[in-house]
């Protein structure tokens, strides 16, 4: 096992002499807002995915080479069908390209075993969604506390997490249920849930799609707060503009390719 994927080594949220969080990453140990001079994050070279229907391929990523510097901000906007989704579940290794190369952290995706492939998902990666998907039955306390539990390190909510929880305006809503949390309120619960192992990435699947725009600029501005105080490298799948104006740089796609 790589020195990336130590579980003595991963990621953190910790205070730092001032009293404010600050995410360590998991390969220097440093916190991931100090300027990083050498390997971009994510670096992606030539990635080509084909699905084939029938008879029929569809050249879901045509070429795609992308790298993204740690600490960035990043929007990916596109049409419909143009590989937004297969590129974001490709980077966070949901699912195998067809060729080419990714490297997380300077680790190629291809050369980890599936328990390697399970702890970037764990560990180095985090997920937002549309949809939220919080499970209906927990509490917002008890769906961000299974992340914790299932990666072996139980949260402390109030030393470790309150500050970050207070700072996604949630921290008086942990004991409701999903149902009684209003969308935007859920969607900060999982935004929560993504990050509370510290993840070095956050990527995010039109997580504003379900939210009118006053709940969508609340999620924005909780976004932009994430990468700016706590240093984390966010990629954000987004139809509208007004999401993408938030992020440091935008990329735009079309028939699996980045035009510009
Ligand atoms: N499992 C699959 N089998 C076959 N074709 C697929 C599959 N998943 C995606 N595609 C095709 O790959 C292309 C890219 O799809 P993808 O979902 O990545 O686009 P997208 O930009 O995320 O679209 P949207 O904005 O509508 O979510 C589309 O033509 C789509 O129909």
């Amino acid at each position: 096992m790589s020195e990336s994927l130590n579980p003595n080594l991963q990621p953190e949220i910790v205070r730092n002499e001032s009293g404010e969080h600050i995410v360590l990453s998991t390969d220097n140990l440093e916190p991931l807002h100090t300027p990083v001079v050498n390997a971009p994050i994510i670096q992606v070279r030539l990635l080509m995915k084909t699905y084939r229907t029938g008879e029929v391929d569809v050249h879901a990523l045509n070429g795609i080479d992308l790298d993204v510097p740690r600490g960035q901000f990043l929007a990916i906007v596109g049409t419909s069908g143009s590989g937004k989704s297969t590129l974001f579940n490709i980077l966070g290794g949901l699912a195998p390209p067809t060729s080419g190369t990714v490297k997380i952290n300077g680790r190629d995706l291809a050369m980890m075993n599936s328990t390697e492939r399970t702890d970037l998902r764990k560990r180095t990666v985090g997920f937002v969604f549309q949809k939220y998907n919080l499970l209906p039955t927990l509490t917002a306390r008890q769906n961000i506390q299974i992340v914790r539990d299932i990666a072996g390190r139980p949260l402390d909510f109030d030393d470790q997490f309150k500050e970050v929880l207070e700072m996604l305006g949630i921290a008086r809503r942990m004991d409701h249920k999903p149902r009684a949390l209003s969308g935007g309120e859920q969607q900060r619960v999982a935004i929560a849930r993504a990050i509370v192992n510290g993840p070095a990435i956050l990527l995010a699947d039109e997580p504003t799609g379900n939210l009118d725009t006053k709940n969508s600029d609340i999620v924005l501005t909780l976004l932009r707060d994430l990468n700016k105080r706590l240093g984390q490298t966010i990629l954000m799948i987004t139809h509208n503009p007004e999401a993408a104006a938030y992020a440091d740089r935008t990329i735009q796609m079309r028939d699996g390719k980045i035009v510009g």
